[in-house]
């Protein structure tokens, strides 16, 4: 990619960014500046990947083909808007990261005429895995932006309307799977084995157990089967699970999430 890319916010989710294009060699640290309210921010990404925090916004703006979004929803982005449409050259792109702030609101602030694209970012950078998703306002096209995306995942391209849900169970998805892990590894504590052998023994079954599911392409339901023999050791630990409130709870905290993204969204 040769283009030049500003971030304006230089947070947790920014430097993640930056970080898996550098090792990836998407983007070399020559192309993104980044401004930021914070100055440590500004000398910690400067010190750790040799991005230009130098450059006053205005230059960052003037000099990017895309623009990174990447303050919270709660900050002022109307301020931010202003600057933009005063520095920024029209065909660049704005591509958001906030999460539930539409395409519409952030054509509000940063001008409806420009391509706008709605990211909600992969949250597994630095593992090659994990999806963003991608919604694209009406003057965004995908060859601008898909270079710049892949560098930190991997992409769905959705209708707007599934973004919110997208946020809320996919891109916070992590989430429920590293609190499953702790829970997992803690019973394994409970039941009286050391922790170190009872963390390893987690990571390898969800591993394992996500390689059966891709490999055999298998309903999760088909493999519970096989693992169960009649009236054995399995099957009673299950009883015990159906028994809990363990599915409805993961759902109902997926949907808070999906709730929150929005209210986000509707607060901005
Ligand atoms: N952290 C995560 O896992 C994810 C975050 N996001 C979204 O990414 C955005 C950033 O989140 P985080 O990086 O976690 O937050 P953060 O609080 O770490 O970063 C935000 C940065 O923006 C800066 N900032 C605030 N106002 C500014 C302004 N007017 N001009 C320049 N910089 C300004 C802050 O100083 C801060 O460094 C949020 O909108 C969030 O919804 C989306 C998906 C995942
Ligand atoms: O918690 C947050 O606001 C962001 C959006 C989804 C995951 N992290």
């Amino acid at each position: 990619m040769q283009s030049k890319i500003h971030f304006i916010g230089g947070g947790q989710m920014a430097e993640a960014i930056i970080r898996a294009c550098l090792a990836g060699g998407t983007l070399s640290a020559s192309q993104i500046s980044v401004s930021d309210i914070n100055e440590g921010r500004l000398q910690l990404l400067q010190a750790k990947y040799s991005v230009d925090t130098e450059s006053t916004q205005e230059q960052g703006l003037q000099a990017a083909d895309l623009i990174v979004i990447a303050v919270r929803p709660q900050d002022d982005l109307s301020a931010l808007g202003a600057r933009v449409r005063q520095s920024a050259s029209p065909p660049a792109a704005i591509i958001s990261i906030v999460a539930g702030v539409t395409i519409a609101q952030l054509g509000d602030y940063f001008g409806a005429e420009r391509p706008i694209v709605r990211v909600i970012p992969n949250t597994l950078t630095d593992t090659g895995y994990g999806y963003s998703g991608v919604a694209l306002g009406a003057a965004a096209s995908r060859e601008q932006v898909e270079g710049f995306l892949l560098g930190f995942g991997k992409v769905q391209y959705l209708e707007e309307s599934y973004i919110d849900i997208f946020t809320g169970f996919g891109v916070a998805g992590p989430n429920y799977i590293y609190y499953f892990i702790e829970s997992f590894t803690d019973a394994g504590v409970l039941a009286g084995l050391p922790r170190e052998q009872a963390w390893k023994v987690a990571l390898e079954n969800m591993l394992g157990a996500v390689a059966m599911l891709q490999q055999t392409g298998l309903h999760p339901r088909q493999l519970l089967d096989i693992n169960n023999s009649p009236g054995g050791v399995g099957m009673h630990g299950l009883y015990e699970l159906n028994n809990s409130d363990f599915a409805a709870g993961l759902q109902r905290s997926v949907l808070a999430a999906v709730k929150r993204t929005t209210e986000l969204g509707v607060k901005n």
